[in-house]
């Protein structure tokens, strides 16, 4: 079997489309077991990189590209909602937060693993094999958020979600480390790579989480406050007809109480985000 990164002059290769180049991409690649890990991790012109794509489709910016817009109609004035936007397949559940000593624990491990240089890296993709798990820490969170949201979720959903997958499915987990004023471009998840099911942590801080239809007409744009330890999972419409995206500020105007607004400002957030990699679509050439 071949693995993605094991020639990444392959046309083929699973980086291709613009996946998720960053300000900073480059893209090493370390083998943990039987995880392996991208690493995003320092400025390379070079056209074989993992990263060569442009950021089309998902790039987090750098705070000096939109930081401190402040114009009316700029993002920033958007009142983000607190409460699950009215999008179907998004799930969210301000109220069942990650537990408080499992959120502080994966991020210290996190970032003590992935994020000790300040000039390092911000984004690390983990891959596993089909039937393999993840790392430790990321292993623990997914079983974590898997009993969080059973209550919550439909059983159908559920089971994308988190049920193990006879067909052959790998997870892909990506963390990614926003500093105040970074943001990721709007998106929809890579439709050749990546199957229905996704579901994010954020830990840390928090920030607003921007969604707009894919097709005008579809809904209204909207603004959702992510907090410190919640926990979104995005199917069916939301993972498919609508983007999703963080705008690059250093603050959030969130609802507040009675009609009110406040503004919030951003710290560092960590976010962990899971798939599933369709049928596969981990295995490049030849199997
Ligand atoms: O940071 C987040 O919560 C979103 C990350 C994301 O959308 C992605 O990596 O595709
Ligand atoms: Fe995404």
């Amino acid at each position: 079997m071949e693995w993605p990164w094991d020639d990444d002059d392959d046309t083929d290769s699973l980086f291709d489309e613009p996946l998720a180049a960053r300000d900073n991409a480059a893209g090493t690649v370390q083998a943990s077991g039987n995880v392996e890990c991208v690493v995003n991790d320092d400025d390379d012109d070079d056209a074989d990189s993992l990263f060569d794509e442009p950021a089309a489709s998902q790039s987090i910016c750098p705070s000096a590209l939109a930081d401190d817009d402040t114009s009316e109609s700029s993002p920033a004035t958007i009142v983000a909602r607190r409460s699950a936007a009215p999008i179907p397949g998004l799930h969210f559940d301000d109220l069942s937060p990650v537990p408080e000593e499992l959120a502080s624990s994966v991020l210290a491990q996190l970032t003590t693993q992935y994020f000790s240089r300040q000039d390092g890296p911000n984004q690390i993709m983990l891959f596993t094999r089909p039937s393999d798990s993840l790392p430790a820490p990321l292993d623990l969170l997914l079983a974590a958020i898997s009993d969080l949201l059973r209550p919550s979720l439909p059983k159908e959903v559920h089971d994308l979600l988190f049920a193990p997958r006879g067909d052959g499915c790998a997870r892909q987990a990506i963390v990614n480390r926003y500093a105040p004023g970074e943001g990721i471009v709007s998106h929809v998840d890579l439709l050749g790579r990546y199957g229905d099911g996704i579901a994010g942590v954020s830990l840390g801080a928090g920030c607003t989480m921007s969604f707009a239809p894919v097709e005008e007409g579809d809904g209204e744009p909207c603004g959702m406050w992510l907090p410190p330890r919640s926990v979104i999972a995005l199917e069916g419409d939301a993972r498919y007809k609508w983007t999703h995206g963080i705008a690059a500020r250093s603050y959030d105007i969130v609802e507040g109480e009675n009609g009110s607004s406040e503004r919030i400002e951003r710290g560092t957030r960590v976010s962990i985000t899971f798939r599933w990699m369709l049928p596969g679509a981990h295995v490049v050439g030849d199997a």
